[in-house]
């Protein structure tokens, strides 16, 4: 999906030597058709972050309708704000929204009502090459925004962080291209814990690390789970006996990742006691639990906000806590995959309970767990698909 959009817009795209290396070529970017980037519509929130770059490199920009996961409104208000704090103009119209830089964008002074992991990459977008210096702060720190930092700070950025969640960025004329190894996906490594859990399992996962996961390493030892950890990876097993049920509260790094919460909540259901999860990072992010009590979870839902603090959801009518009462036996059913991470939190329940499962939808979760089918297979799980092909 971000190969293709990169490509409408002139880019070339190449595999690098190693698996999984890219090579991209922006030398010849270019506005791209609109109709072309509008088929992109719905599909993901990635063109959003094409704005900062666009309107430096052409002076203009077309952002269509976005998707994602449907965990809450969505809104993508910060962004809009932020960019017209440094100069841009919006207008809004029936296909999307198109943006113009007059001039040169202009490093400007910027408070994020909270701290949004997009915004915050908006933001360090459009500063690296905007005159003059921005200051941003309640910016969000998530690991991936000190990786987007490194990253440009390879192309020649100046950019520093505070501890205060104050971020400045002093704007550069010129920025050149970098080599840069991503960031292990700390969200998938986490899943595969969960899964490990919830399945009374034992889940190597190469290339995970301590560093970024310190926080769900913690919340998975209070449950009860096991983990050592390598150079290469963390190993994540369950020890045997009975969990313990936790309060749980989501919260904007470094607390515990909202991503983190869905597949934790199926090792939950299996956890000795009542387990309370506040979410607080969105506002719909629990509904995925209705199919886990179908398949015999004791998962309630409450508005309130049932953690140690009150949070943007309380007073709004939200179903963003729940109590979740264990240990309970899960009894295979059909599902229906709502989004991303309660896709897969279904594979594990699925993978947990007694019987069979039918799994509807499963190509969503291609989106954030590359080769599941894969290393679902390769774990023991027996899995079969609908034209009575095996994975692979
Ligand atoms: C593609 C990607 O990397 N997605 C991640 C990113 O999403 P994403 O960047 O969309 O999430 P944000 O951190 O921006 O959102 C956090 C909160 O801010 C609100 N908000 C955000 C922007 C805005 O303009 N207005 C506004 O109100 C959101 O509704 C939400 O309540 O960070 C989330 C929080 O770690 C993760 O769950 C997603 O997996
Ligand atoms: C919410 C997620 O992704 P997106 O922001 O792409 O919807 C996610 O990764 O869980």
């Amino acid at each position: 999906m971000v190969r293709g959009l990169l490509q409408l817009h002139g880019v070339t795209v190449r595999p690098g030597d190693e698996p999984g290396e890219l090579v991209l070529d922006p030398s010849h970017v270019e506005s791209a058709n609109v109709a072309d980037i509008d088929a992109h519509a719905g599909s993901s929130r990635i063109p959003i972050l094409f704005c900062g770059p666009l309107l430096h490199r052409l002076g203009h920009a077309f952002i269509p309708g976005l998707g994602g996961c449907d965990i809450g409104g969505r809104p993508v208000d910060f962004h809009f704000d932020v960019l017209r704090q440094f100069g841009a103009t919006i207008e809004k119209r029936a296909d999307g929204q198109y943006l113009e830089a007059p001039q040169r964008l202009r490093g400007t002074k910027i408070r994020l009502p909270y701290p949004s992991v997009g915004s915050t990459e908006q933001v360090l977008l459009t500063a690296v090459l905007a005159e003059g210096v921005t200051e941003l702060s309640n910016a969000a720190v998530e690991p991936e925004i000190e990786d987007l930092i490194c990253v440009l700070q390879k192309m020649g950025a100046i950019i520093s962080m505070d501890t205060d969640r104050t971020i400045r960025i002093t704007g550069v004329d010129k920025l050149d291209g970098y080599t840069h190894r991503a960031l292990p996906d700390r969200l998938e490594a986490a899943s595969w814990a969960s899964a490990a859990l919830a399945t009374e399992g034992n889940i190597y996962v190469r290339g995970a690390q301590q560093r970024s996961m310190m926080t769900f390493l913690n919340t998975f030892r209070k449950v009860g789970g096991a983990f050592e950890i390598e150079d290469e990876g963390i190993r994540f097993w369950h020890p045997g006996g009975l969990l313990n049920a936790i309060a749980l509260e989501t919260d904007v790094h470094p607390g515990f990742q909202t991503d983190w919460q869905q597949p934790l909540v199926v090792a939950l259901t299996q956890a000795s006691g009542l387990s309370i999860v506040h979410e607080t990072v969105y506002e719909s992010r629990l509904g995925f639990t209705s199919a886990l009590n179908q398949m015999g979870a004791h998962i309630q839902l409450y508005r309130e906000c049932l953690g140690g603090s009150a949070c943007r959801f309380g007073q709004r009518n939200f179903l963003h806590s729940a109590v979740v009462s264990g240990p309970t036996k899960l009894q295979g059913s059909d599902l229906v995959i709502p989004d991303l991470r309660g896709g897969f939190s279904y594979l594990i329940a699925a993978l947990a309970a007694q019987g069979t499962s039918r799994v509807h939808g499963i190509d969503l979760i291609n989106r954030g767990y590359e080769n599941f089918m894969e290393k679902l297979v390769e774990l023991g799980a027996d899995v079969e698909l609908p034209n009575g092909a095996l994975p692979n």
